[in-house]
């Protein structure tokens, strides 16, 4: 696979769009416990009141030892988990919604017009362009074409299936899918862990252009990325609750 092109030049940083409301994701006292049916229904509270801000514009960093809850953090603000306590608000131009007892229907269309999750997993229909699939976004094709690329995807790859695309080249696809959409909330896990380090830059370079427009990001990094302008704060989630670490 050829290296990714020269990267274009970074806009300079905007203040956040004066229209969104502000923190953009408000989460106050999150709980979220796990019972083990098979141990007898043993409860364990992974987390135990966690209070976080995320400002639109701005990208916070959760850190923090394996298995602290991170990604339950994630899967909670995204509905994935149900929360079993506490509130997550998510603002947006159009109003409020408390995701943490929003109704399904609710949140499919929160997912699509305001809050995207992009994690380590791709999952997709089979027998789709990774073009399409980035395309149905929204994008059109050439546009698809133009982020797969400037993200670092093979162009030979672009017309097909992502079924059997590398780790990394998988990521890609995952990456421009969420890009695809502007939403003005992201939630990333761990994204880049599969990338090589030119892919990686290229990604956390389009992030922070996304931050520059206004975008809200809340992302677990396992290593701290260096690219500058990106990171504005990082929260380390310890015994179920989340520390300002810088
Ligand atoms: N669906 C689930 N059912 C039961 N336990 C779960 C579930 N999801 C997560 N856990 C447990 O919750 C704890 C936190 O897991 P989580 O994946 O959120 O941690 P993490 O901080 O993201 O970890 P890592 O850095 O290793 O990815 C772990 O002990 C995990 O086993």
């Amino acid at each position: 696979m050829s290296s990714p092109a020269q990267p274009s030049p970074m806009p300079s940083p905007r203040a956040p769009s004066p229209t969104l409301p502000s923190p953009t994701l408000r989460i106050r006292g999150l709980t979220k416990r796990f019972t083990n049916h098979l141990r007898g229904g043993v409860t364990r509270a992974v987390l135990r009141g966690v209070d976080l801000d995320v400002e639109p514009g701005q990208c916070v960093a959760l850190t923090g030892a394996s298995g602290s809850g991170k990604s339950s953090l994630l899967r909670c603000v995204y509905g994935t988990y149900t929360a079993d306590a506490g509130s997550i608000h998510l603002r947006t131009a159009a109003g409020t919604v408390d995701l943490a007892t929003a109704p399904d229907r609710e949140l499919i269309r929160v997912r699509r017009d305001h809050l995207g999750m992009v994690t380590q997993f791709l999952s997709v229909p089979p027998r789709v362009s990774a073009r399409d699939l980035v395309a149905e976004r929204g994008l059109g094709p050439e546009a698809a074409a133009e982020l797969l690329a400037r993200l670092g995807l093979d162009p030979a790859l672009h017309g097909l299936a992502p079924a059997t695309f590398s780790g990394g080249e998988r990521q890609l696809v995952n990456i421009a899918i969420a890009l695809a959409r502007p939403r003005p909330v992201l939630l990333l896990d761990e994204i880049t862990a599969s990338l090589d380090r030119h892919r990686r830059a290229t990604v956390l370079r389009a992030l922070a252009e996304r931050k520059a427009d206004g975008t809200a990001l809340l992302a677990i990094f396992h290593e701290m990325p260096d690219q500058p302008g990106l990171i504005d704060r990082i929260c380390r989630l310890d015994d179920g609750r989340v520390l300002e670490a810088a």
